[in-house]
């Protein structure tokens, strides 16, 4: 039998790359799913564009110029309303160095601290490209509505989703959910399920 076709995901994120890789492997079920763990390092860029699909770009095009593998990358955030959609493109970094998410948090709950229940209305983005060797470039983007919480709630997921209530799962944080439930509401499960049919098409 002929070796699978291989992709790379190209995130440095553990528990983000957890949920791609989980997504994908339910949709693109002939396709080997690699990490950036399982190929040779290499300079990854600076995520210094101004928009999700910038970044996601970005990554997308760095994976695929060192490992001449077709390249997946996923560049996301949480936009709040109050805040003018921060921290956006920043999320990842928004306390500053070295990336922390609890410090994220607490600067998020600092920040919405004066806000009323009903301005606590946010997002979480989700750009998501894929980008070949032959240079073929798409990009999608999956978005989840909610509100910011008060306090800290739940042990999964990752980032801002302990402070994150979804519109499609009201009561419970994202952090609650279980991860099937998550992926089914969530950006990013959302943003895969669109891109995982265009890829299995352009490796086909
Ligand atoms: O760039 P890579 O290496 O993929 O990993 P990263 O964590 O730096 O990823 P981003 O640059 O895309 O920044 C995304 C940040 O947005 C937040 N975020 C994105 N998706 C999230 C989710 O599903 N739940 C909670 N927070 C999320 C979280 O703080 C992430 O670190
Ligand atoms: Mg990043």
């Amino acid at each position: 039998m002929a070796d699978p076709v291989e992709i790379l995901v190209a995130s440095r994120n553990a528990k983000k790359l957890e949920e791609m890789q989980r997504i994908l492997r339910e949709h693109l079920v002939e396709i080997a799913v690699l990490g950036l763990d399982d190929v040779t390092p290499y300079d990854e860029p600076v995520e210094d564009q101004p928009t999700f699909v910038g970044n996601a770009l970005l990554k997308a095009r760095a994976g695929v110029a060192a490992t001449g593998l077709p390249t997946l990358a996923d560049d996301s955030g949480l936009c709040v309303d109050a805040l003018n959609g921060m921290p956006g493109v920043l999320s990842a970094r928004w306390s500053g160095p070295p990336k922390s998410d609890h410090r994220n948090n607490e600067l998020l709950l600092a920040q919405l601290a004066d806000v009323p229940d009903e301005r606590r209305t946010a997002y979480f983005t989700c750009a998501v490209a894929v980008v070949l060797p032959d240079g073929t470039e798409q990009v999608v983007e999956g978005r989840m509505d909610g509100r910011i919480i008060r306090e800290v709630r739940g042990a999964g997921g990752f980032g801002y989703d302990v402070l994150f209530e979804a519109d499609d799962a009201p009561g419970v944080t994202t952090a609650e959910l279980t991860p099937a439930d998550k992926d089914a509401i969530s950006h990013r499960g959302k943003a895969l399920r669109e891109i995982a049919p265009l890829v299995a098409d352009l490796l086909r």
